[in-house]
């Protein structure tokens, strides 16, 4: 913890105290899931590593993003399923103060205690407060406790993450919307909700809040939402979004937006939305505007450019994860380049010299590289029916002038689909790389639990396997993994 203030002149200005400057061997700035994640592996080698953060140890995924937005999101998916389950009693409605019960215990009631303990128990050093760069490998960590100068002897790495993005529509800013904090953490259910974006945030959110009983109404600026997915998962998104009451705008153009006595009113070209609440889900920003980066010759407010071993170019001693690099917007695989930077720093700077040598002659797919960024990042998307993939999509392998082809496959007709329940809808692709005698490029799933059938197509991805090596590999019957002895029969094996 932060050593205690020292007044130096022995009386109080009114002003921050300087206290005496601490020394580290490395500093991470953030405290988020992705750097602990690189604390703990940078301390590996008996480097001293010292975490700073501003908030809430384990960042936005613990308390505002992640595990809360699941926790609102998993009653709706149970109820739904047993809906589609033959003999099983229809649950009725939520039970809304239970289901934000929930989410308070998931999110510890907004209480990092557990995880400050497990950073004292991993041999870190945690400093509560606001840090910026004074320059290099200086910084200064501001607190209620005054002002504590650090220098790290070794490395830097940067995991601030990132916060959201607010459009400059008309009134927008002042109408006082919610962003996914808000809505994260609701204590009530709007009786309206409006919610502008259609991508990840906004279909999840737009999920939980109707399964709640939410009015919703979806802005989406496309003419469909998830536009990064394959086009047949966000047609999934849409029809099932409306098939639950939720009313989605395609093609929106948000003119204004303003409050009054009657809520929010959102202004479109053809209509005005009117709600209680006005959620904005369109997309983030790396958080480095208030970071002293300019002490460092970096750009505040962009993201920190890293290569795969997430060393910023150029500056021997700067590093980088997770959302603050713009590489990555997801927990998982912001802590995979998080343990690659970790053991990274602590191979270069620590005393294994087996380590150093090793990450000096360190490839592509090594532990050192986190090559798995450019080819293989899987992505769920929690709405219902759920959305996973993994890889390329076609659009994307086809831009990247690879010759592949596509197999798709309807998940009801398999056998283990129809156990589940008869109402069972789904689809399954896999983008195949041609020249390369079919190897596995992309793959994608919607359905229910997709997001448990993602990881072997992570894996046969990461493993470049072709569908002919796949064919040996036989999935149980009657299971919905069954899909891929039928994307290999399909495909003409
Ligand atoms: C609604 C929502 C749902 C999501 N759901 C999922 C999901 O289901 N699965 C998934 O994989 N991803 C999900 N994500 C994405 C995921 O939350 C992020 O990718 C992840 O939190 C990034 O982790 P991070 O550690 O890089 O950043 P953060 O979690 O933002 O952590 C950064 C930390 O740095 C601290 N900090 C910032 N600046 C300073 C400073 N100057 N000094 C000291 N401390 C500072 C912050 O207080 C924060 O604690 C979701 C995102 C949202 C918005
Ligand atoms: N399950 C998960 O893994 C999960 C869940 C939620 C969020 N996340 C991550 O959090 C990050 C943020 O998600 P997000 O959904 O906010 O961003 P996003 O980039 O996925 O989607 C942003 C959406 O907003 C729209 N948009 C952008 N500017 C707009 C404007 N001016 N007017 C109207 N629409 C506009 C875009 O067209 C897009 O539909 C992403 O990295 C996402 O992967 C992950």
């Amino acid at each position: 913890m932060a050593t205690g203030p020292v007044d130096p002149a022995g009386t109080d200005t009114g002003e921050p105290m300087v206290q005496a400057q601490r020394t580290f061997d490395v500093v991470v700035l953030g405290g988020g899931a992705v750097g602990e994640n690189a604390a703990d592996r940078a301390s590996r080698t008996g480097l001293q590593v010292a975490l700073v953060e501003g908030a809430l140890v384990g960042g936005e995924c613990s308390y505002w993003a992640c595990m809360p937005s699941k926790a609102l999101l998993r009653p709706g998916a149970a109820r739904d399923a047993a809906r589609r389950t033959p003999g099983v009693a229809d649950p009725g409605d939520l039970d809304v103060a239970a289901v934000l019960a929930r989410r308070d215990e998931i999110t510890n009631r907004w209480d990092d205690s557990s995880q400050a303990d497990w950073v004292a128990s991993a041999g870190l050093t945690l400093l509560r407060g606001h840090a910026r760069f004074t320059g290099p490998r200086a910084l200064v960590v501001e607190s209620d406790e005054g002002s504590l100068p650090v220098e790290a002897r070794r490395a830097v790495i940067v995991a601030t993450g990132s916060q959201p993005t607010i459009p400059p529509v008309e009134g927008l800013a002042d109408a006082r919307p919610w962003t996914s904090r808000d809505a994260t953490s609701a204590r009530h259910v709007p009786a309206r909700l409006v919610v502008l974006g259609g991508g990840v945030v906004a279909c999840e959110l737009a999920t939980a809040f109707a399964s709640l009983g939410s009015d919703v109404t979806v802005l989406v600026r496309g003419q469909r939402p998830l536009a990064g997915a394959e086009p047949f998962a966000g047609e999934a998104v849409l029809d099932s979004l409306r098939s639950r009451g939720v009313r989605v705008v395609l093609g929106a153009q948000t003119r204004s937006v303003r409050r009054d006595d009657d809520g929010v009113r959102v202004t479109l070209e053809d209509e005005v939305v009117t709600a209680d609440e006005l959620l904005v889900a369109t997309g983030r920003h790396p958080r480095t505007g208030d970071l002293g980066l300019e002490t460092i010759g970096l750009e505040p407010g962009r993201p920190i450019d890293v290569d795969d071993a997430l060393a910023v170019p150029d500056v021997p001693w700067l590093f980088a994860v997770g959302d603050v690099t713009g590489r990555t917007g997801t927990t998982h695989q912001g802590k995979y380049d998080a343990r690659v930077a970790g053991d990274v720093v602590a191979a270069r700077f620590g005393s294994d010299d087996a380590a150093r040598a090793a990450e000096a002659a360190a490839g592509p797919w090594s532990r050192y590289r986190a090559s798995a960024d450019h080819a293989a990042v899987p992505q769920v998307v929690f709405t219902d029916p759920e959305v996973a993939w993994v890889g390329l999509t076609e659009r994307a392998a086809r831009d990247a002038g690879l010759d592949v082809r596509v197999v798709s496959y309807d998940l009801a007709n398999l056998a283990g689909a129809s156990v589940i329940s008869p109402d069972y809808a789904g689809q399954a692709q896999l983008v195949l790389d041609t020249a390369r005698d079919d190897v596995v490029v992309g793959a994608t799933f919607v359905g229910p639990d997709a997001a448990e059938m993602l990881h072997a197509a992570t894996v046969a991805v990461v493993g470049e396997l072709p569908l002919s090596r796949l064919w040996h590999a036989v999935p149980s019957y009657p299971t919905v993994s069954e899909v891929w002895l039928r994307f290999a029969e399909t495909a003409g094996l």
